[in-house]
């Protein structure tokens, strides 16, 4: 194990994405091994690092971490992106939550059938626009001068939350519209040094899935 963190995961977004995210703001340098062939991934599996058969997997400290939510958290508090008490904590949780809800919704997506496809896409960004943004457009109001989700200080709360935006954006470019506070809390996350970097063109941010994507998902998984 080298002393990057190092992923292992498909060469796309899906669940890896939010951990490429959180690592990039914390400034972490990483290494990925994309997985491409059905051989990469039973080798794991007969090296016993995939616990319940599954990836996202992260070596890291000496670990060997899978399941995604483990993975944020712990990157999140070690890199001191998880609030100042529980109370903060549980806060971060709840939103964190709610946009993976949200980002897995668009992340499953384009495995459907292509009628169902648009559908879904659709569907994602009405909700989007009619449950998710509203409740963080009324979080961002009652912070008076705060400029964070959560104790007025960066934490992975926010960082996730740009990170829906902006993929909720590329299904329908008008969808901050109506939610002035989300616009500015975009801006300036964005402008965040370590995130302004992640979002330029080279960075290990991945594009929208493609029909490779979704073919060598189903090739390596066998689904
Ligand atoms: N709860 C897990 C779910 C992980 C998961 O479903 N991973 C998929 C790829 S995105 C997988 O490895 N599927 C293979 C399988 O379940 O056999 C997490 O959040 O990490």
């Amino acid at each position: 194990m080298g002393s990057k963190p190092k992923l292992y995961y498909f060469r796309g977004r899906g669940r890896m994405e939010s951990i490429r995210w959180l690592l990039a703001a914390a400034g972490v340098e990483f290494e990925e091994e994309f997985l491409e062939t059905r051989e990469q991934y039973e080798k794991l599996q007969k090296d016993g690092l995939l616990l319940f058969g599954q990836v996202p997997l992260v070596e890291i400290d000496g670990m060997v971490l899978t399941q995604t939510r483990a993975i944020l958290s712990y990157l999140a508090a070690k890199y001191n992106l998880y609030g100042k008490d529980l109370k903060e904590r549980a806060r971060i949780d709840m939103y964190t939550d709610g946009t993976l809800d949200l980002m897995l919704m668009i992340a499953s997506a384009p495995f459907k059938a292509p009628g169902d496809r648009d559908e879904a896409y659709a569907t994602v960004t009405r909700r989007a626009k009619t449950c998710y943004f509203p409740a963080f457009e009324k979080i961002l109001k009652g912070h008076g001068d705060e400029h964070c989700l959560v104790g007025n200080k960066l934490s992975w709360a926010d960082i996730q939350l740009l990170e829906a935006v902006l993929m909720v954006e590329e299904l329908d470019a008008a969808a901050l519209s109506d939610f002035p506070l989300l616009q500015a809390f975009k801006t300036r996350i964005s402008n965040v040094p370590t995130i302004k970097k992640f979002l330029q063109p080279g960075s290990a941010k991945q594009p929208p899935p493609d029909r490779h994507y979704v073919e060598t998902v189903r090739r390596v998984l066998q689904q």
